[in-house]
């Protein structure tokens, strides 16, 4: 069974005095039975990972390039990222696919790099209500996990999140069967492409709407091994609970 992962993923959120509310969740997750991850935005990446050196929380990004390093103004590296103190990066979310025109080609460029830089990659992926109203929901994962994920994945450096673009910030979440279908499936494509215990050890993530009052129910879903929380992991007050329902379910 792998070890179940909270990632919360501030977005463009919080300036420094946000990191007191990283503070007071390192010292309430001491010793954790789950893994924890915060993604704030870049220019606190450095100080929240000093912050929380030598304590049960890691610190992630949110977006790379797919460059190592050279003329792309005000873009950023993986390897900055992991000479912060990172160790992980959320990359091809619906908002970076929306907003800055992001294809599977270019996910799967941004993932190769941050394996390269040692960085676990954390790949986004999810439908919109008009494809899921066509029924085309399987065929658009399978699309996107194919098309973003890159050969170098292994079960130690690729974290999945599949977040049904309708669902984020909304809200709405899927139905306990809809989210256990697309994990089912996730699992098995990753199964078909890399082997049976790759596709074990990778985590798979729901996101959309995660909150202390649904993540119980959420977590219970075969196949869900932990979360990517946008809004409620802002304060420590809400985002606490949800790691001890995960906790609970480990
Ligand atoms: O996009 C998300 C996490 O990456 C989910 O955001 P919300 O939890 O605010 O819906």
């Amino acid at each position: 069974m792998v070890r179940k992962l909270a990632a919360g993923n501030w977005k463009m959120n919080g300036t420094r005095a946000a990191l007191a509310e990283l503070q007071t969740l390192a010292q309430a997750h001491d010793s954790p039975s789950v893994d924890i991850l915060i993604c704030p935005p870049a220019p606190l990446l450095f100080s929240a990972a000093e912050m929380v050196k030598g304590q049960a929380i890691d610190i992630g990004a949110q977006d790379c390039h797919p460059a190592a390093s050279g003329a792309h103004t005000g873009d950023i590296a993986a390897p900055m990222i992991a000479d912060c103190g990172a160790t992980a990066v959320i990359l091809g979310h619906s908002e970076r696919r929306e907003d800055h025109n992001e294809t599977d080609d270019l996910v799967r460029a941004k993932a190769t790099a941050a394996h390269a830089a040692g960085l676990t990659a954390i790949i986004c992926i999810g439908e919109t209500l008009a494809q899921r109203d066509a029924g085309q929901t399987l065929g658009v994962i399978a699309a996107q996990l194919e098309g973003s994920t890159p050969d170098s994945a292994k079960a130690d450096n690729t974290v999945i999140a599949y977040e049904p673009v309708w669902a984020i910030g909304t809200g709405k979440v899927p139905s306990l069967e809809q989210i256990g279908e697309v994990h089912d499936f996730m699992r098995q494509s990753l199964s078909k492409r890399f082997g049976t215990d790759t596709a074990k050890g990778v985590r798979l993530l729901y996101g959309g709407s995660v909150k202390p009052a649904n993540a119980a129910q959420i977590f219970a879903v075969d196949n869900v091994d932990g979360a990517l929380v946008g809004g409620a992991s802002l304060s420590e007050g809400d985002f606490t609970p949800i790691i001890k329902a995960l906790s609970d379910n480990s």
